[in-house]
């Protein structure tokens, strides 16, 4: 197993590259490429970790080797938030970086799949898209993915502290896309739990905004970077276990041909071609149903800049 983060010198590249570096199989390979020119430091730093993984750094010229024939894709390279943005505000900057990384993956590894993580999430993922169909590589987009996961392990972390109950246990879907209204948890299907509706509308609210409580923590140091890091780990290690054959559902934006918007993130059952199968998210309530609603506006707007952008 080949697995390449792509923006690997950074907050969110570090924390991943630790996790994938004491977590992956036995016998995988980590491929670390970044722009940045610490990344070998960065290789060589991990390498002295004693798992069977074999660690290898790859600078600004050379993507296609950091690239060959990975079989999974993880891309968190792109500018993150400040106080007072918006993930949109980091579009121009994180647009034409997705472009070029996506070009990367069909010269040297068409058939990989690929997470992508840097933001507008909700506009680069079509980004990946539209660059593969260009190719001829897209086969409805089952291996392109936007990491929505973070959104499902706040969920869980929010719900497991308002509940009283053990996180381990909490499971919360969380569906739409992953910028403020478009992030959309589905509390009504949480097992067990007991919310008032005012629980309902601030549980809500924090998910959705949960991004921006990090960044004006970090008060102009970034975002999410260790929480992103153990996020990113959990989808990766769920796209391993697809390929190595195992039955398994998690949560992703994906392409759905007549759902909600072209982009949408869905329960998806993960296997050797990537999505498998998108199930169905299931019985909304109404206040669930009236904030899709309410959301779809945004989310489609986010995509259609992200096809413009790739196709302009
Ligand atoms: N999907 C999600 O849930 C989340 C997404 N993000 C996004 O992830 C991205 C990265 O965030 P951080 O790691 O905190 O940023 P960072 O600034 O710490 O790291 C970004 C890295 O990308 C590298 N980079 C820039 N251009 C590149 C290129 N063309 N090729 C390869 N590497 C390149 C930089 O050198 C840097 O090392 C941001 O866009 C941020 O908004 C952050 C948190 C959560
Ligand atoms: O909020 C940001 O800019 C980073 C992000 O996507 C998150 O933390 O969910």
């Amino acid at each position: 197993m080949k697995v390449a983060v792509l923006g690997a010198a950074g907050g969110i590249g570090q924390a991943l590259s630790l996790l994938l570096k004491t977590q992956l199989p036995a016998g995988s390979e980590l491929s670390l490429y970044d722009v940045a020119p610490v990344v070998p430091g960065v290789a060589v730093d991990l390498s002295h970790i004693p798992t069977a993984v074999d660690v290898k750094g790859f600078g600004a010229d050379d993507l296609g080797a950091a690239l060959k024939d990975a079989d999974i894709v993880i891309i968190p390279a792109g500018m993150p938030r400040k106080p007072g943005m918006d993930r949109a505000d980091l579009f121009n900057v994180n647009a034409g970086i997705v472009r070029t990384l996506a070009e990367g993956i069909v010269a040297n590894c068409p058939n990989a799949m690929v997470g992508v993580i840097t933001n507008p999430v909700n506009g680069t993922v079509p980004i990946v898209a539209e660059v593969f169909k260009k190719a001829g590589i897209y086969n409805e987009g089952r291996r392109i993915f936007g990491v929505t996961t973070l959104d499902v392990i706040r969920a869980e972390t929010f719900v497991a502290e308002n509940q009283g109950f053990n996180v381990a246990d909490v499971k919360v879907p969380v569906i739409g896309g992953h910028s403020g209204t478009t992030i959309l948890p589905l509390l009504s299907q949480v097992e067990g739990a007991n919310f008032s509706d005012e629980d309902i509308a601030k549980l809500t609210d924090r998910i959705q905004n949960a991004g921006t409580e990090v960044v004006n923590a970090k008060a102009g140091g970034g975002s999410a970077t260790l929480s992103m890091g153990a996020a990113a780990a959990r989808f990766c290690l769920s796209l391993v276990k697809g390929l190595q054959g195992e039955d398994v559902v998690d949560y992703a934006y994906v392409a759905v041909d007549g759902g909600d918007a072209p982009y949408f993130a869905h329960p998806v059952r993960l296997g050797k071609n990537g999505v498998e199968e998108i199930l169905s998210y299931g019985e909304l309530s109404a206040f669930e149903t009236k904030a899709k609603e309410d959301m779809l506006a945004t989310l489609n707007k986010d995509i259609q800049e992200g096809v413009d952008f790739a196709n302009g």
